[in-house]
């Protein structure tokens, strides 16, 4: 390599290594002042990782997973065969979804299907269901769980990038439901349908816009729905996770791992979720036992969200020492 590409390729390592010092080290001044050590709390909230329904509350019925190779969407899979659920998994990586079959069907020994399909095209879409009903018939479960994204600033976003995420997480999800939803009509069956979202389909969020705008699309696709399709015996219903160590997700959202412990330190609840909490939610309301939720926005964050949200919260930081002044000077105060 000539010299100066050395010197410039040296330049380029040194400059990625002295943004992620510099963050790391505005977390550690930023967490350094707060009065309670965080997440200490989390030791009252300790995940539970078993299966939480009944074994066998989803014998005979079958289950369609979009993501189902990896990560929460794995989770989910793992959770639903457990509990005797035949489930298909869906995504675009064939040897990512055979080997995630194979493993859990060697582990619950109910059969695992893997289905390629990209969610973005109707057409593979609809050979998809094709395949699905030749294998188990029409699923009784549907999670929509597929999705993209990476954090960028929305001026540096081109036409492609934003396409490909609403493709994948508003059409994706649009595409199969309709494909199922006209199929389950047509044959008289009901159905659970239940959509993976996020916190920030509801307050919108920088840097992530196209995910965010196609996951708000996605719960009005499922609230209008809810309304609609309850006449055919089919079920809407939304999850919206916090952050949950997934490699998807959080080598997408946080690539340098500096922003995470600012993460937990506004969690209440002192942790990330885990994937196996998140697959008992979705069971539940994918069973029977939720047999009356329809319509439904479950919001699953440790209390992130209302923590972010609220002006005052910030006080968490104020020791019992600096209240006894505070208060001391807002007693002083008399008349306005
Ligand atoms: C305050 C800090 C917070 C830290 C947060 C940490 C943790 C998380 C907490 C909460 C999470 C909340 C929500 C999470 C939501 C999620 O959805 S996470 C799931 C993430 N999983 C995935 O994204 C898996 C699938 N993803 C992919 O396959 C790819 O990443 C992609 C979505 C890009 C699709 O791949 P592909 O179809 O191959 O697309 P291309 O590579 O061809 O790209 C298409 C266009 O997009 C542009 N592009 C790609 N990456 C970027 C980028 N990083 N920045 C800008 N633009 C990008 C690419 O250039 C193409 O456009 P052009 O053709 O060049 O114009
Ligand atoms: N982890 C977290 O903290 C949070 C996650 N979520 C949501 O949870 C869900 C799961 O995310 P997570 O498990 O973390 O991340 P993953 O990246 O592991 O999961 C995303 C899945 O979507 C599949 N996928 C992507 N594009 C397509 C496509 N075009 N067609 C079909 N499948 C596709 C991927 O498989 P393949 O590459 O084989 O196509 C992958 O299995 C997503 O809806 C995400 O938005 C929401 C909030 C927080």
């Amino acid at each position: 390599m000539p010299d100066t590409r050395k010197r410039s390729s040296i330049w380029l390592q040194f400059k990625d290594f002295f943004f992620v010092l510099v963050l790391s080290l505005s977390q550690f001044r930023l967490h350094g002042s707060t009065g309670l050590r965080s997440g200490s709390q989390a030791n009252f909230f300790p995940p539970l990782e078993d299966a939480m329904l009944p074994s066998g509350s989803f014998n005979n019925r079958m289950a369609l997973i979009t993501g189902g190779g990896t990560g929460l969407g794995r989770a989910m899979t793992a959770t639903l065969s457990q509990l005797g659920a035949q489930c298909i998994i869906a995504s675009r990586k064939l040897d990512v979804l055979q080997r995630t079959a194979e493993e859990i069907s060697s582990q619950t020994g109910n059969k695992v299907h893997a289905v390629q399909c990209d969610v973005r095209d109707p057409q593979a879409v609809s050979q998809c269901v094709d395949q699905i009903e030749a294998l188990t018939g029409l699923p009784d479960v549907i999670i929509n769980n597929a999705a993209g994204n990476f954090v960028c600033p929305s001026e540096r976003l081109s036409p492609n990038a934003w396409k490909t995420i609403t493709d994948i997480v508003l059409n994706g999800t649009a595409f199969v439901t309709l494909e199922l939803g006209k199929r389950l009509i047509q044959n008289q069956k009901g159905a659970s349908f239940l959509a993976i979202t996020t916190i920030y389909a509801e307050s919108g969020s920088g840097f992530v816009v196209p995910s965010a705008s196609a996951k708000a699309g996605v719960e009005a696709l499922y609230k209008s729905l809810a309304a609609e399709w309850g006449r055919y015996g089919h079920r809407f219903n939304i999850i919206q996770p916090g952050p949950i160590r997934t490699k998807g997700a959080f080598s997408r959202l946080d690539p340098t791992g500096a922003f995470e412990k600012a993460m937990i330190d506004r969690i209440p609840t002192g942790r990330l979720g885990t994937p196996a909490e998140i697959a008992n939610l979705a069971a539940y309301v994918s069973s029977n036992y939720a047999s009356w939720m329809s319509g439904a926005v479950i919001r699953f964050d440790g209390g992130e969200y209302v923590s972010l949200a609220g002006e005052f919260n910030e006080l968490r930081s104020v020791t019992p020492d600096q209240w006894k002044l505070l208060e001391a000077m807002i007693r002083k105060t008399k008349g306005s």
